[in-house]
């Protein structure tokens, strides 16, 4: 078994770069299948296990897709085909984002109907109610969702219930071939929304307001293949932020955007973090004492659910009383009974974790719940007495690229094993199950 060993102790110093964001490349990738003409080439693409899985769809619908040197070139001017198979929503819940796109360009599309997971239920009503707004019929039945539009798409006044990333990026992709305009109300505004909706732009689609309550979105014919960087990663970001806090570091987070991170940096320095502004990044120094905080997670710009376990390990070194409250995913706190494993003092109170600081953690033997709490695990084990041994670790690379190494390099005393590479086959069927 592939497993994280982490001896905790050491202070970290020095300088990581950030990857471009996951929650970015995701739907860029799947919007790049919009494209009846030319290439899209995509920069900054991390090497992530979710990054091979989209990729996979996309070959597995036709498209040409090519991932080398973080850079992804997808030609889709072929015919596509457009029903994505069981195994890859299975794996990865992002690639519903395929539905837009081809729904748009062919007035087709079939995936797998995305389950729950350990995270939540995570419906995706409000993608099909953007759709069925815009003149698709949806069939949901047998485990699949089927959405079939009579000709164009037709521009529609949308409201969405709640400000989803998912179906905000949906509906963006499939109004940007519709016929006419699509007025989409209660957006979604996280970073990776306008960057979508940068690179759409870029292969001529007419879209404004991303990143406000409101996008407006003009149809146009045909859309063409474009060249793009993603944006920074602001959870990665952030993940190295916090480890360097934790540890009463002082490390340069290079590439962390100021403006994507201001509910973390915020929160982070009524903690007592010392956080700068640099040229190229954030320089974060940590206090010989962390000051106890309130938190509740919110969509953007409120403080992103995506880091909730990470602050969490943060908390545990505090002194005094914090409170976590999960506002985004209703199941969202799997890892708090891996940190009481670690002997971290703290209660689950309906939609809040009540935080008992400071905790004296101690090294043990966790299970990696979602990939954010593999990473929080990892933090908590950089300040724990002894050992910490962190296992299921398919969840931590959808969402990290060498978090073991680049901690190393920071100093931290960790390593990556794996126990019995006899298994290693077995592991790499697991991983087809995984989804958080
Ligand atoms: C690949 C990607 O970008 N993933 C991110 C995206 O997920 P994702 O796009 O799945 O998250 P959403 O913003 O859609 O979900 C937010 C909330 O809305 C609810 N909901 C969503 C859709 C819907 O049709 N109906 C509905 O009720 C969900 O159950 C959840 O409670 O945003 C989340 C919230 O910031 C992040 O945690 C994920 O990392
Ligand atoms: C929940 C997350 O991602 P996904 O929506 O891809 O499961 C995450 O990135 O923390």
């Amino acid at each position: 078994m592939e497993k994280i060993i982490v001896r905790g102790g050491r202070q970290l110093n020095g300088t990581v770069k950030v990857e471009g964001a996951k929650n970015a490349v995701l739907p860029v990738i799947a919007a790049s299948i919009i494209a009846s003409e030319g290439k899209s080439v995509l920069h900054e693409v991390p090497a992530l296990a979710d990054v091979v899985t989209i990729n996979e769809v996309l070959r597995n619908i036709n498209a040409e897709v090519g991932f080398e040197n973080n850079t992804v070139t997808v030609d889709a001017s072929g015919d596509i085909k457009t029903e994505a198979p069981f195994e890859f929503v299975r794996k990865m819940r992002a690639s519903v984002l395929v539905l837009g796109p081809l729904l748009a360009r062919y007035g087709h599309a079939k995936v797998a109907m995305p389950g729950g997971c350990a995270i939540g239920s995570r419906p995706i009503d409000q993608h099909l109610k953007g759709f069925e707004a815009m003149g698709a019929k949806v069939n949901v039945g047998n485990g699949f969702v089927e959405v079939n539009a009579d000709g164009r798409l037709k521009g529609a006044k949308i409201y969405m219930d709640v400000p989803s990333v998912g179906a905000t990026e949906n509906i963006m992709m499939a109004a940007a071939l519709a016929d006419g305009k699509t007025i989409l109300e209660n957006c979604a505004k996280e970073p990776e929304i306008v960057d979508l909706a940068n690179f759409l732009n870029k292969m001529g689609a007419k879209i404004v307001g991303a990143g406000t309550e409101t996008i407006r979105i003009t149809g146009v014919d045909k859309l063409k293949g474009a060249e793009h960087t993603i944006i920074p990663d602001r959870i990665e970001a952030g993940t190295f932020m916090v480890a360097a806090a934790i540890t009463k570091g002082n490390v340069l987070v290079k590439g962390a955007e100021a403006e994507h991170l201001r509910s973390l940096v915020s929160k982070m320095q009524e903690m007592g973090v010392i956080i700068e502004e640099e040229e190229d990044g954030l320089r974060v120094i940590g206090p010989n004492h962390l000051k106890a905080v309130d938190i509740k997670t919110q969509p953007h710009p409120g403080f992103p659910t995506d880091m909730q376990s990470q602050i969490m390990a943060l908390m545990l070194s505090a002194k005094g009383t914090s409170v976590i409250t999960e506002t985004v995913f209703e199941n969202r706190f799997m890892h708090v009974e891996e940190f009481r494993r670690m002997n971290a003092k703290m209660k689950i109170e309906g939609r809040s974790v009540i935080i008992e600081g400071p905790s004296d953690l101690q090294g043990a033997e966790v299970a990696a719940t979602d990939l954010r709490a593999g990473a929080a695990l990892i933090l908590a084990g950089l300040v724990a007495d002894g050992y910490t041994r962190v296992t299921e670790l398919k969840h931590l690379d959808r969402g990290y690229v060498d978090f073991a190494d680049k901690l190393a390099q920071l100093g931290a005393d960790i390593e990556r094993i794996n126990d019995n590479p006899a298994s290693e086959q077995e592991t790499a069927e697991d991983s087809v199950q995984a989804t958080s």
